[in-house]
């Protein structure tokens, strides 16, 4: 049975659930956890795995359920505001911060008490993170951009516990439609991160502080290589139309399309992961488990077409319109290859 498996229908794999049935029933393997991009915000254990619920479907764009399995055994679980599941070699989990004046504080308590989660359990590579922020270009109380109050609290994490579980990860950190902010994460066990920078931006983590007092705390991919018969796999982070550090192609959705999709592929191609000891490259048609974050709705059209053309037919592609970490961005996009 296993030896007639696809090899993308092995390990931990995701697929997006656009039937609307919030049941696990017919997914083919064990659910480790699932994210509702629905219309509410909750996040619970439901028919015994985690469930995170965020509101980013609005009125142009379709809710789905990113739905994480995988072949081994899942124990799930609770502990204190986080969520998780867990298989042996992989863990998911989920927690959320309420919506408050200043975030700072509660993201950094929020991400040390996943990171002590998932290091307790024996996770200790964390490989992908999202990072779902309500009113992500609004102000705080103290009249600081959310996202860079965000950044304050993650980057605070990431500098007590790197000794612990590594460099910093794959990520997205993107805007949602109502306040408080969602968080899921990915680690492993065994499996080895690897992660990745891309040769035509600068790493974020090295930004200048006039983009916050924080740089943002991720890598612009992670190279995850399988143990026990797993396939590699290839997380792209959210990518969007930054050269260097700079926004570029200001007010042009076309532009910015196009320098995304450049980026992401200068990033996946077989020039980049060379660097990193990995001796195949991917192409954008081997993108699968696309979001396309779209700021405006009257851009959804173009980019549509766009990504239709871009991507694979058979290549999963959900949309969703909400704010982008810089309001100069009006699209970010990001996936996974193996
Ligand atoms: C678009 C960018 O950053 C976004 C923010 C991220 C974060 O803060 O985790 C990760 C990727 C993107 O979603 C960028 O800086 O290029």
């Amino acid at each position: 049975m296993r030896q007639s498996l696809h090899a993308s229908d092995r390990g931990l794999r995701c697929f997006f659930d656009k039937s609307l049935s919030s049941g696990v029933g017919h997914a083919a393997g064990n659910v480790l956890g699932r994210v509702h991009y629905g219309h509410g915000s909750a996040s619970a254990l439901d028919q015994g795995t985690p469930l995170l619920s965020v509101h980013m479907a609005g009125p142009g764009t379709d809710p789905f359920t990113e739905v994480w399995v995988t072949d081994r055994p899942v124990r799930a679980g609770a502990r204190g505001d986080l969520l998780y599941a867990e298989d042996g070699e992989h863990i998911f989990c989920a927690t959320r911060v309420p919506a408050r004046d200043v975030y700072r504080d509660a993201v950094h308590e929020a991400y040390h008490e996943a990171f002590a989660l998932i290091a307790g359990l024996g996770y200790t590579r964390p490989f992908r993170m999202w990072n779902l922020v309500g009113s992500i270009t609004g102000g705080n109380a103290d009249d600081m951009e959310i996202y860079q109050d965000f950044c304050v609290g993650r980057a605070k994490a990431f500098e007590e516990w790197s000794d612990r579980i590594g460099p910093m990860p794959a990520a997205t950190g993107i805007g949602t439609l109502s306040p408080g902010i969602d968080l899921y994460f990915l680690a492993s066990r065994d499996g080895v991160p690897q992660h990745l920078e891309n040769p035509r931006q600068t790493p974020a983590y090295n930004y200048p502080d006039r983009y916050g007092p924080k740089s943002p705390s991720f890598a612009r991919a992670t190279y995850l290589r399988g143990t026990g018969g797993d396939p590699d796999t290839l997380y792209v982070s959210g990518t969007a139309s930054i050269v260097g550090d700079d926004t570029v192609r200001h007010g042009d959705i076309a532009g910015q399309c196009e320098v995304t999709l450049a980026n992401i592929e200068a990033l996946i191609g077989a020039e980049n992961l060379r660097r990193y000891g990995v001796e195949h490259g991917f192409r954008l048609t081997d993108l699968d488990h696309v979001k396309v974050y779209v700021r405006d709705a009257e851009h959804l059209p173009a980019v549509r077409a766009r990504c239709a053309e871009a991507f694979a037919g058979h290549a999963e592609v959900a949309y969703l319109n909400v704010d982008v970490c810089r309001r100069d961005l009006l699209v970010e996009i990001e996936g996974i290859c193996r």
